[in-house]
């Protein structure tokens, strides 16, 4: 029996779908949301992603600001930058892609975002709020993730997850929304990570395995149980002169090999990344009505 495919494109149309209204009410009211996009560099994989981003904003109706930094931009311009969103009505939601060159020390950058339009999750304050369970903006790919599982039948709830990865972007967070007393969550959850003895132990008794450590196709159908559930958080770009842009896209997870062995999968592309690009959306949607029931604007 061939695995269901988890098709993250679809399950993301539909969620932008119910977004539609939402920004039309905003909008309607004389308000409508807008992000702000900031991408210090010019790195081609942060490139393509930001404007995406910035596609996806066009086509639901939220307005985008796109601001585009030379590498050399010192810590204190792109500070002053972030101070100038955080005063700026017309911004609902901030976005400052990583990684940012070395020079920069990317934590204070985030924490300087005011929490209100921390649209990507990752300020200490939305990470402390998302673990006491209380309302807050929650990380995009990791809120992509269990929007997928729930959406795809496959709630997490009362499951034992293993994730691979401990980032503070993906395994973190999502470590926690699993577990978290609510919605999506309910899971027994397990993080591996560079340091477990044996991952493939613990990925064998796992009914949902999340592969999230960016090592192309690192899990193997020999690491799963039959009839498995596979989320494939990883995006590598592995060189290949046959592709088009002469690269392809490979995940975390031997999807051909996995196919005959988990009862459903994602798919890369086309499959987590899609989420995370819509959740994005849907914080700014978020950001945007919260800030204009608190007269913020
Ligand atoms: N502040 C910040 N927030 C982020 O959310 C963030 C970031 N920095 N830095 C980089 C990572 C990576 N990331 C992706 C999002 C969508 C796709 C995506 O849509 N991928 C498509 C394919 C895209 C392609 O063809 O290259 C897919 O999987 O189908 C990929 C990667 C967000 N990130």
């Amino acid at each position: 029996m061939k695995a269901q495919i988890i098709d993250g494109k679809k399950i993301a149309a539909d969620i932008r779908q119910e977004l539609e209204p939402r920004v039309a009410a905003l909008t309607a009211r004389g308000s409508k949301p807008g992000l702000a996009v900031v991408l210090v560099g010019d790195d081609p994989a942060s490139l393509s992603y930001v404007t995406a981003k910035e596609r996806d904003c066009e086509k639901i109706g939220i307005g985008s600001f796109d601001l585009r930094l030379p590498r050399e931009t010192t810590q204190e311009e792109l500070l002053a930058l972030v101070d100038r969103l955080n005063n700026d009505d017309q911004v609902d939601g901030i976005l400052v892609q990583l990684p940012l060159p070395d020079h920069i020390d990317a934590d204070c950058v985030l924490q300087r975002i005011d929490p209100a339009k921390d649209v990507d999750g990752f300020h200490p304050l939305s990470l402390g709020r998302m673990l006491l369970g209380l309302p807050a903006l929650l990380p995009c790919t990791p809120q992509g993730v269990v929007e997928m599982l729930q959406r795809s039948g496959h709630d997490p709830a009362g499951k034992e997850v293993v994730i691979i990865g401990r980032s503070n972007i993906v395994g973190k967070p999502l470590s926690v929304l699993l577990a978290l007393k609510r919605p999506g969550g309910n899971a027994t959850v397990t993080v591996c990570h560079s340091r477990t003895r044996d991952i493939a132990r613990l990925t064998a008794g796992a009914d949902i395995v999340i592969a999230a450590m960016g090592s192309p196709e690192f899990l193997t159908a020999d690491m799963i149980k039959p009839g498995a559930v596979v989320i494939d958080v990883g995006v590598n770009r592995v060189e290949d002169p046959q592709a088009k842009r002469g690269y392809r896209l490979v995940g975390d997870a031997a999807y051909q090999d996995l196919l005959e062995k988990a009862s459903a999968i994602t798919p890369v592309p086309g499959g987590v990344g899609p989420m995370t690009r819509t959740m994005l959306l849907h914080n700014t949607v978020c950001a945007a009505e919260a800030r204009r029931a608190t007269g913020t604007s």
